[in-house]
C-alpha cells in the first residue's frame, strides 16, 4: 500500500465537513456506478455527507476491476465446456488481473489439461504446439493461431510431412497417412499440395499384375488398394474369385482362398504375400498372434505359448511354418535394416487399417467416464473407436501434497535396475490374498498387501467412479504399480502393460494412473513392430501430454493392445511418483487366486 493510500482510508474516519474526506474525491477507478443519488463531482463544499451507501471504501479487492468474464461463464470461445481444472474454481488470486493468457481459448493442440492449480497457464501454453504437432507455428503464433491452425490436424495429419515432401522421395516410401490426399488446412505450411508421385493413384496397368509395376511406379511399401486393384488376374493366372481386397500386402490370404498355384513371384509390388496351404488355415492368426509376444514372451519356445508352459498341453500343434520368401524391394534388391523394418511398419499399419476392432455397439464397454457424475470433466487424449482404444484425463482434487509425502516415506520402494544404472523406484500390491509378481523386463517384484492406509488414500482418489463392486463394470482394482521417479534421470521407456497377468493384449483393460508431485511428460504412440528389437512406436504417431499433480489418465479398451507410452528422461528436479492401478486378469500358477485352466475374465 503506498502512503496515499493509507492516508486515503484514514481520511475515512474524519467527519464529513467542508471539502470531501481524503480520498472521496471521486470514486476509486473500477467502482462502477455510483450509488444512488451521487452526483459527481461532489456539490461546492461538500458540507453534506455523501451520498448513502458512498461512506465505505470500496472492498479491498476492488481496486482493480474484475477481469472481464470473471464469475459469468467462460469467455467466448472457451469451448462449451471448458477442459478439466479450468475455470470449475477461479483462479488464485483472483481479484489481481487475470493471469496471463486468461480468457484466451486454450491453444490448439493442447491435449493436456491445465495444471492443478489453475492460475498459471500450462507450460507450453501460448507457446509453440508440442513437437509433433507438424509444421512449425506460422509467424504470430502466439496470438491467436493462424488461420486453419486452430482446429484438429486432419487423422493422420498431425505428424510432420515425410522427410523431402516437397518432391516426394524416390519410391516414395510408405503410402500418405490417411486424410493426406486432401489439401493441407490454409496455414498449415506446406504451400502447395505435394504432387503425387509418378503413377500414385493411378490404377495399375489392366494386365500387369504378374508383371513388376511399371517404372516409377514403386511404393517402398505396399500401394494402396486403388481402382482396377481387384481387378482379375491377368489371363491364365487362374484363381477363381478376385483376391480380397488389401491381399498382396503381405498378409496372408483368408483360409480357403485356396489358389493352387502361388503367384508369381513379381506379384505384390516387392513385398512378397504369404501363401497359405489350405491345409493349415490356422497359419495367418499364428503369423498375427507372433506379433504381439510380449518381450518376455519372445525368446521362448512357442510350444509354451508364452504362457510359463501351464496350456502347453491346450495349446494346438503348430506345423512349422514355411520358410518366408524373402523382403524384397520392387526392383528385386534386398532392402537394408532400416528400409526393411519400413516396409514392415507400413504393412502392419495396412493391417491395423484394414482390421478395426469391434465396435461398442457390437461388443458393448463401459468407460470409466461414464460411471462418474461429471464426464464432461474428462478429456479424451485418445478416442480410437478403430482400435477400440481410449485414454481420457482428468484432474482430481482429493489427490493432496500430504499423500505424496507419506507414499514418499511409507512405500517400500524397490530400486529397479536397467542395464546401466537405476531406472526408477517401484512398488507392487496386490488385494484378496494375490502373489502374483510383478515383472518388470529382467525384474522380478514380488507382492505386498495394500496397506490399510493406502487403501482408505486409494478409495478417496477413485471414489468418482464409483466403484463398488456391485457387478463386473464396477470392480475396484485388485492391484497398483506404483513408481517413484526421483528426478528427471529416472524413466520407463516405451512399453504398453501386457504383461500376461492382464491380458491386454487380447481384452479389454482398464488402467487407472494417478500422478503425484512433480509434473513429468507423458507420450503415447501406436504400437510399431520392433526396429532392431527395439518397442517403438510408429513414425510421426507419437503424442505428448504433460501429467502434474493429481493428473488421473485412464487408459481403456484395447489401448495396451495397440498403442505404447514412455515417461521419457527429462529435467525434472523433483520427484513424481505414479500409481496404476489394474486388474488382474490371469494369475500366476503359483498365486492362490489361480484358476486351473481358466482364462481369466474381468
Ligand atoms: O509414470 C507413469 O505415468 C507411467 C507408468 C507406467 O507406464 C507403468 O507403470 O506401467
Ligand atoms: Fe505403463
Amino acid at each position: 500500500m503506498s502512503g496515499r493510500e493509507r492516508s486515503r482510508s484514514r481520511g475515512r474516519m474524519e467527519p464529513y465537513s467542508g471539502a470531501p474526506p481524503a480520498g472521496y474525491g471521486a470514486p476509486p477507478a473500477g467502482y462502477g456506478a455510483p450509488p444512488p443519488g451521487y452526483s459527481a463531482p461532489p456539490p461546492a463544499g461538500y458540507g453534506a455527507p455523501p451520498p448513502a451507501g458512498y461512506g465505505a471504501p470500496p472492498p479491498a479487492s476492488y481496486g482493480v476491476p474484475p477481469p472481464a468474464g470473471y464469475g459469468a461463464p467462460p469467455p467466448a470461445g472457451y469451448s462449451a465446456s471448458p477442459p478439466p481444472g479450468y475455470g470449475h474454481y477461479p483462479p488464485a488470486g483472483y481479484g489481481g488481473p487475470p493471469p496471463a493468457g486468461y480468457g484466451a481459448p486454450p491453444p490448439a493442440g493442447y491435449h493436456a489439461p491445465p495444471p492443478a492449480e489453475y492460475g498459471h497457464p500450462p507450460a507450453s501454453y501460448g507457446a509453440p504446439p508440442p513437437a509433433s504437432y507438424g509444421a512449425q507455428p506460422q509467424a504470430g503464433y502466439g496470438g491467436p493461431p493462424p488461420a486453419g491452425y486452430g482446429g484438429p490436424p486432419p487423422a493422420g495429419y498431425g505428424a510432420p510431412p515425410p522427410a523431402g515432401y516437397g518432391p516426394p522421395p524416390a519410391g516414395y516410401g510408405p503410402p500418405p497417412p490417411a486424410g493426406y490426399s486432401a489439401p493441407p488446412p490454409p496455414g498449415y505450411g506446406y504451400g502447395a499440395p505435394p504432387p503425387p508421385p509418378h503413377g500414385y493413384g493411378a490404377p495399375p496397368p489392366p494386365h500387369g499384375y504378374g508383371a513388376p509395376p511399371p517404372p516409377g511406379y514403386g511404393y517402398g511399401g505396399p500401394p494402396p488398394p486403388g481402382p482396377g486393384y481387384s481387378a482379375p488376374p491377368p489371363p491364365g493366372y487362374g484363381y477363381g474369385a478376385a483376391p480380397p481386397p488389401g491381399y498382396g500386402y503381405g498378409a496372408a490370404p483368408p483360409p480357403g482362398f485356396g489358389y493352387g498355384a502361388p503367384p508369381p513371384s513379381s506379384y505384390g509390388y516387392g513385398v512378397q504375400p504369404q501363401y497359405q496351404s489350405s491345409r493349415s488355415p490356422s497359419r495367418s492368426r499364428h503369423a498375427r498372434s507372433r506379433s504381439y509376444r510380449s518381450p518376455s514372451q519372445r525368446g521362448k519356445g512357442r510350444s509354451k505359448g508364452g504362457k510359463g508352459g501351464k496350456h502347453k498341453t491346450q495349446k494346438p500343434k503348430v506345423a512349422p511354418p514355411e520358410a518366408k520368401p524373402p523382403v524384397l524391394k520392387e526392383d528385386g534388391s534386398v532392402p537394408t535394416a532400416r528400409e526393411l523394418s519400413d516396409i514392415k511398419e507400413a504393412q502392419a499399419k495396412a493391417q491395423r487399417d484394414a482390421h478395426p476392432e469391434a465396435t461398442r455397439d457390437l461388443m458393448p464397454l463401459q468407460l470409466l467416464k461414464d460411471r462418474t457424475a461429471n464426464p464432461g470433466m474428462y478429456m479424451a487424449s485418445v478416442d480410437d473407436a478403430h482400435l477400440r482404444s481410449w485414454m481420457y484425463l482428468t484432474h482430481e482434487r482429493s489427490v493432496t501434497h500430504p499423500d505424496f509425502q507419506e507414499l514418499k516415506s511409507k512405500v517400500e520402494w524397490r530400486e529397479l535396475k536397467g542395464t546401466h544404472a537405476v531406472t526408477r523406484k517401484t512398488m507392487w500390491y496386490t488385494k484378496n490374498g494375490c502373489t502374483c509378481p510383478y515383472h518388470y523386463g529382467t525384474d522380478r517384484v514380488e507382492s505386498q498387501p495394500f496397506p490399510p492406509w493406502f487403501e482408505l488414500m486409494v478409495r478417496r482418489w477413485l471414489g468418482a467412479f464409483n466403484l463398488n463392486d456391485a457387478d463386473k463394470d464396477s470392480k475396484f482394482p485388485d492391484s497398483v504399480n506404483m513408481n517413484l521417479y526421483e528426478h528427471g534421470e529416472h524413466s520407463v521407456s516405451w512399453h504398453s502393460d501386457d504383461e500376461p497377468l492382464f491380458r491386454g493384449k487380447f481384452q479389454d483393460t482398464r488402467i487407472i494412473s494417478v500422478s503425484l508431485g512433480a509434473a513429468r511428460k507423458f507420450q503415447v504412440g501406436l504400437r510399431a513392430p520392433r526396429r532392431g528389437g527395439i518397442l517403438k512406436p510408429e513414425k510421426d504417431s507419437t503424442t505428448t501430454f504433460t501429467l502434474g499433480h493429481g493428473h488421473i489418465c485412464t487408459m481403456e479398451g484395447l489401448f495396451q493392445k495397440h498403442y505404447l507410452h514412455q515417461i521419457a528422461k527429462g529435467t525434472a528436479k523433483d520427484p513424481r511418483i505414479n500409481a496404476t492401478f489394474r486388474y488382474i486378469v490371469e494369475h500366476e500358477a503359483s498365486c492362490p487366486m489361480h484358476v486351473p485352466g481358466g482364462k481369466g475374465r474381468r
